[in-house]
């Protein structure tokens, strides 16, 4: 059992707080994702998880035990650095063993944990090697596999594979996730990175500037973001947001683009109180793949101008000039031909999202 439950936690340095009031039950056997920018504060929840920075207030508990005065190496929790942090003079055997040593076990018990480690890691043939002569996969495998020896109740990490370059990044990841399920243990990772984030979690943690923004499956914060600043830091590209109006017509609504430059139709009604809302107070969000485009004039759909292509292969973006405001659609590959190509596009409604602009927070309206 490992459930780590942090209850109003707060953290400065000096004056400047760097978690504020932080409320996050990770359970059992849970991979939580801490998300967000450079300087948000995700380190420092995670060090205070481990014991390596202090709190100023509330409380972290472990299965329910409060650990603030628990030194690190009696929470029984394993930590992975961005940097792999192995004794250089040390082969990979040894590394990984060496967290055992402190347990008086026999030679051939950690033998046999030692190896079972990595053949998990599929490291068996790098047993000899010592670390200057591995690569940074290989090193940062070693360095999980002495996390994991210990078979900890938690395991933290800190942008294990932030440094390594984008294809072992990605083989790393799913090695991760096999791991976890392999496991068991609860854990909590950070990142910056959204797309390691949405692949790992469980649940996502998303932070921004020491204040916690949302907590949800990657389903829940993609598809229903709290607020503009979630909304744009998942998902790439990024979430198209500009100011709209909305206008009551006889069959449905509208949404009114800068000055009538784009008047979306909408069958679905849209609440009545949007209506009263003005352009400097509403957001509206959709992502690119809820800007359709089709190559025709077609009903339900209005002209609009191809400013930018950007072929990527399986799709395409297309960047739409629409009076001062760019929408951007994901399109099947080649369907819009040149920039200035003349193209129809609708919103589909079920992927629009409405946000206040002063507060940034969505107003929860869902469509479809
Ligand atoms: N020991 C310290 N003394 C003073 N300020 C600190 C200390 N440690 C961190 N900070 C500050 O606290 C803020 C949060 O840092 P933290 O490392 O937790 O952020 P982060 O989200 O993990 O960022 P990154 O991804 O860059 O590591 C930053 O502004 C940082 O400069």
């Amino acid at each position: 059992m490992a459930e780590i439950a942090l209850q109003d936690v707060e953290k400065y340095f000096g004056d400047n707080y760097v978690i504020r009031k932080l409320n996050l039950t990770i359970a059992h056997k849970e991979f939580v994702v801490l998300l967000g920018p450079s300087g948000c504060g995700k380190t420092t929840t995670l060090r205070a998880i481990a014991g390596l920075e202090t709190i100023d207030t509330g409380d972290i508990r472990i299965d329910g035990r409060p650990v603030q005065d628990l030194r690190p190496s009696d929470r029984d929790i394993a930590f992975v650095f961005q940097l792999y942090a192995l004794y250089p003079h040390l082969t990979a055997y040894d590394n990984i063993a060496f967290p055992l040593r402190a347990t008086r076990e026999s030679k051939a018990a950690v033998d046999a944990q030692v190896q079972a480690v990595a053949k998990s890691l599929k490291i068996e043939h790098l047993l000899k090697v010592r670390p200057s002569a591995l690569s940074g996969g290989d090193m940062q495998r070693i360095a999980i596999g002495r996390a994991l020896v210990r078979r900890p109740k938690a395991m933290l990490m800190d942008e294990p594979i932030g440094s390594l370059d984008a294809k072992l990044r990605e083989d790393m990841r799913s090695e991760l996730k096999r791991l976890h399920i392999e496991n068991d243990s609860t854990t909590v990772y950070v990142t910056h990175d959204q797309v390691e984030a949405m692949s790992l979690a469980d649940r996502v943690a998303i932070m921004n500037d020491g204040v916690l923004q949302q907590v949800g499956t990657p389903g829940e914060v993609y598809q229903y973001p709290t607020n503009l600043f979630v909304a744009q830091f998942i998902g790439s590209p990024v979430m198209n947001i500009l100011p709209v109006a909305v206008r009551t017509t006889g069959p449905g609504t509208e949404l009114v683009v800068g000055n009538n430059d784009a008047v979306f139709a909408f069958s679905a009604d849209l609440p009545k109180h949007l209506s009263q809302k003005s352009y400097e107070s509403l957001m509206l969000g959709v992502r690119p793949e809820g800007v359709l485009l089709v190559p025709e004039e077609t009903p339900g759909y209005i002209p609009v101008k191809a400013h930018i292509i950007e072929p990527l292969g399986a799709y395409d973006i297309v960047d739409l000039k629409i009076g001062d405001e760019y929408l951007r659609s994901r399109t099947p590959s080649g369907m819009v031909k040149r920039v200035g190509d003349t193209v129809w596009a609708r919103l589909d409604e079920a992927q629009t999202h409405f946000f206040d602009t002063k507060s940034g927070d969505s107003l929860n309206i869902r469509l479809g």
